[in-house]
Parts: C-alpha cells; structure tokens; sequence
C-alpha cells in the first residue's frame, strides 16, 4: 500500500510545473506583484535577477533582466519564501515591479520562456496551499470569501479559522470515538478493554450532537450575511415604492412617474445598510383592477419576489390613510393596516420580517400615532425619516443576520450545512438505543465521521490509526 502512495506522490510531483501570475489587481498601478510557485523558483530566481542564495523573506533591490535577452525589464524588490515555510508550502517568489502594462508583461513573458514555468490557473496558489496542508477546505473557502467580502460585518464573518476550529474540534472528537467503539469490538472478548469506555463515547456523541444541531439552527444567519438579505419593497400603486428605492440607494436605479403602474419589472439594487449586505428589489404596485397584461405580469413577478423574501418593506401613502380614518371613525391607523394587507394579498405577513413605511408624510399635516418601532414616517420628497428608516432596517439586518463575532462563528456556506446535516443524522442513528448492537453504532460513526471529513476536507483512516495506537497501546 505505501509503495503505491510512493508512487502517486512521485507522479504528483512530476506533473506539478512551477506557476507564476500577477497577484495584484490587474490594469495601472504604482506596485505590481507577481508571485512565482514551484520547484523551479529558485531557478526563476536566478535567471531573472543573478541572486543565488537569497536570504529568505527579506526584500532586495535588484534589476530584472530577460533570461535570454539580458535586457533590463525594470528595478525592483525581490523576495525569497522557500518552502515549506510559503503561503502555498512550496518554494515561492515575489517580484515587486512597476505596475505599468508594459513592464508587468516583460516580467510575465521573461518567467514563461523558462522551463516547466506556466502562467497560474485561478485559485492555483490556493489550490497548492490546499494539496500542501497549509490550509483546509473551510479556511480555503474563507479565503474566497475574504476576497470578496465587501462591507465590514462581512469582513468580520469570514472568520474561516473560527469555523475550522470548531469543526476540526468535532472531528477530533468523533475520531476518538470511533477508535474507542472499534477497539471495544476488536478486545470485546479479551476483556482488555474497560466497559466504562463505551458510555463515554455515548455522552460525548450526545453533547457533540447538541452542539451541532444548535450550529445548524441559527435562522440561515451565516448564508443571509454572505448572500445577501432578500429585501422587497411592496405596496398598491403610485405609494412612492420606487421613490423609496432611490432615496436608499442614492441614484435614479428606477423610474418614478405620477402614473399608477409605473414600475412593471422587477428591479434589484445591491446596498450596504450598517455593515449588512442588502439586495433591494422594486416591484410593480400590487392591485387587482387593472387589465394591463404588462402590468399583470408585473404583479405576478412582484409576488414571486414576495414569496422569497426575507425582509418586506411595506409602504403605504399617509394621505391616503389620513383621509380613510377621516371617513370610518373610530377605527385605528391599525385597522387600516389590516384592510390594506388584506386588499394587497399578502396574507402571510404576518410570517415575514416586516417594516411599514407611511411615505408623503410632508402631504398631512399631523403626523399618525403609530406606536409600533416597526412602523416609520417617512416623506421621499423632503427626505424627513430617512435616517429612522435606515436605522430601522438595520435593527431587523442585525435580527436576521446576527453579529458574527468569533466565539459564535455563524454557517457561511450551503455546502457546511449540508455535510452538517449528514453527520447529525449518522449520529443520531449510532445513539438509537434499541440496538446494543456496538457494529452498527461503530458503522454510523464512521459515515459521521466521513461527513466531516467532506467538510474540512480530509481523509480520516491515518488519523483513526493514530488514536488506536496511542490510545490503546495496542502491541505493548
Ligand atoms: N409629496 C410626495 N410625493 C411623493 C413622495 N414619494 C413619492 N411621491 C410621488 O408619488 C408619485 C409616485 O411615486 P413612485 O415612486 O413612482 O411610486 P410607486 O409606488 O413606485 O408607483 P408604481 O411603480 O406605479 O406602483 C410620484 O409622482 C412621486 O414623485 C413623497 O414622499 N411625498
Ligand atoms: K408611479
Ligand atoms: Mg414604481
């Protein structure tokens, strides 16, 4: 068996040519960096600057010349990362050069015309600080987000090593167990093996799968701060939806008339409110009496974007209420509400996270008594009650997505809740009691276990003789 591990590890090895690309942004810039990873560094090294025995990690000012032509490319700093003390645990450069076109390609050509040097594939210097152990699957996925992560609570989310930890920690401690059933099994007869073993492994199952059921309940906090919150602003025409829409995102997104039925198609804007992500949409006014097909289809779409919205942004026009209390004394600016809702079709609601928002405050004279922090004034003309409303929506972003924060590292990824979900049904299977039978609870481990595993992106075998050997002694 490791005669055959000798010989994939070989072959890996052979195919694996050194990469280079440039790991700062594309297009003019003051300093370009480019990265160089492989066997071969050392060489490109050597080709492109004369250095021979660089000291490692320290920056050395040199001239860059072709390989071949000898013609000086720029003077720059050079640095030396041997493996496998690298990012990607390989021996590794950087070259920090001038950042016009012109000199970034000389340099990207130079390193090409080498031997076994290709340009980078996406995501290949990760890819080999992956296959080298410098990173797991979850800080790989980190590291993604990371460089994606565009407003600040984001930023704090991708707290990749807290999610790792967390979930190495269950792995480690499901390892043992599965080592402690199967050693049960294997010196059950012997009687070499303490009964109390057994029940140990029970109760850390129990409390491992609490912990783990509690992680997957957390209202999809992790996914609604990566994706985005699902915002949909809705109400009967002409209330002044899309005015609203453009006052929060501070452009013109969509067009605003006098007439009913001006929005048809569904609009979306992408919004930071307080540090949470926000994806804005703008619909067509709900109403049934109109035979507009366009408009129709418009209502249709706008219910679509209701049915999966996480946040509702309901507005209503504060004229329009003020002169319906006027006529049905003594009924309440609530029951209004509940008549409006009702017309409008949105009977769910009530389910939904919800802010209201009574707009054209600046057409009554006094103001409503709402008496409800869900409900805010607002006029879009004069701007009155924008900072109450952002405020407002932030309290619900802050409901709905929590405040990651380390010690509470939040699911940011379909694909942990998946594996997750896996793993707690494995071992909720290894727990039914009914059967004694120690086999089948060591088989429903181990699918536990390789669940895990999917998810930090591990094998496990190595590991599992690791504990056995340690643990036990076996052969003393
Ligand atoms: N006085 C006043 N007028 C407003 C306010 N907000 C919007 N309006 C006006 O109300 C009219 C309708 O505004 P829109 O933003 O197009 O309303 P809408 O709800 O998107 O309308 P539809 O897309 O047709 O359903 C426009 O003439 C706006 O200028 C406000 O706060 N005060
Ligand atoms: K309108
Ligand atoms: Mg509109």
């Amino acid at each position: 068996m490791f005669k055959n591990l000798n010989k994939t590890f070989k072959f890996f090895l052979r195919k694996q040519s050194t990469i280079y690309a440039l790991s700062s942004g594309q297009g003019k810039c003051g300093v370009a960096v480019i990265r160089v990873s492989g066997a071969s560094t050392e060489l490109a090294l050597k080709c492109l600057t004369g250095l021979t025995n660089p000291k490692p990690r320290t920056a050395i000012l040199r001239s860059i010349k072709h390989p071949s032509s000898h013609e000086v490319l720029d003077k720059g700093l050079v640095l030396w990362f041997p493996g496998p003390h690298s990012f990607t645990g390989e021996d590794s450069c950087e070259f920090h050069v001038h950042g016009g076109i012109a000199v970034v390609s000389s340099v990207l050509n130079a390193l090409g015309s080498l031997p076994d040097c290709r340009l980078a594939e996406p995501g290949e210097f990760t890819r080999r600080a992956f296959h080298n152990a410098k990173l797991d699957l979850t800080e790989v996925e980190g590291l993604a987000d990371l460089l994606q992560a565009e407003t600040e609570i984001q930023r704090k989310q991708v707290i990749w090593s807290a999610l790792s930890k967390l979930y190495n920690r269950w792995r480690g401690s499901l390892i043992k167990s599965v080592a402690h059933v199967e050693a049960h099994i294997d010196f059950e007869e012997t009687e070499t093996i303490d009964e109390g073993v057994l029940d140990l492994v029970v109760q850390e199952i129990q409390i491992m799968r609490d912990e783990i059921r509690k992680h997957l309940n957390d209202g999809r906090k992790g996914e609604l701060l990566r994706t985005g919150v699902k915002t949909v602003i809705l109400g009967a025409p002409n209330v002044g939806k899309s005015s609203l829409m453009n006052l929060l995102c501070k452009r013109p997104a969509a067009i605003v008339t006098p007439i009913e039925g001006t929005t048809r198609d569904i609009l979306e804007v992408t919004l930071n409110i307080g540090g949470y992500p926000l994806v804005l949409t703008d619909t067509a006014g709900l109403r049934s009496e109109t035979n507009d097909i366009i408009e129709k289809e418009g209502i249709i779409r706008a219910k679509n974007s209701y049915d999966c919205a996480d946040l509702v942004i309901l507005v209503l026009d504060s004229l329009k209420v003020y002169s319906w209390l006027h006529n049905h004394p003594p009924s309440s600016t609530s029951d209004y509400l509940k008549c409006y809702i009702e017309k409008l079709g949105l009977y769910d609601l009530i389910n939904k996270e919800c802010v209201i928002v009574f707009n054209k405050s600046d057409l009554v004279q006094d103001l409503l008594d709402l008496q409800n922090s869900e409900i805010v004034h607002l006029s879009c003309k004069s701007e009155d009650g924008v900072s109450n409303l952002v405020n407002t929506i932030g309290n619900k972003l802050r409901k709905l997505c929590g405040e990651p924060s380390a010690e509470h590292p939040s699911m940011n990824q379909v694909r942990h809740r998946q594996h997750l979900s896996n793993c707690l049904k494995c071992l909720d299977s290894s727990l039914d009691r009914s059967s004694s039978d120690t086999v089948l609870m060591a088989e429903h481990l181990r699918k536990a276990l390789r669940h895990l595993g999917y998810l930090v992106g591990a094998t496990t075998t190595e590991q599992l003789l690791d504990v056995i050997f340690k643990d036990f002694c076996i052969g003393k």
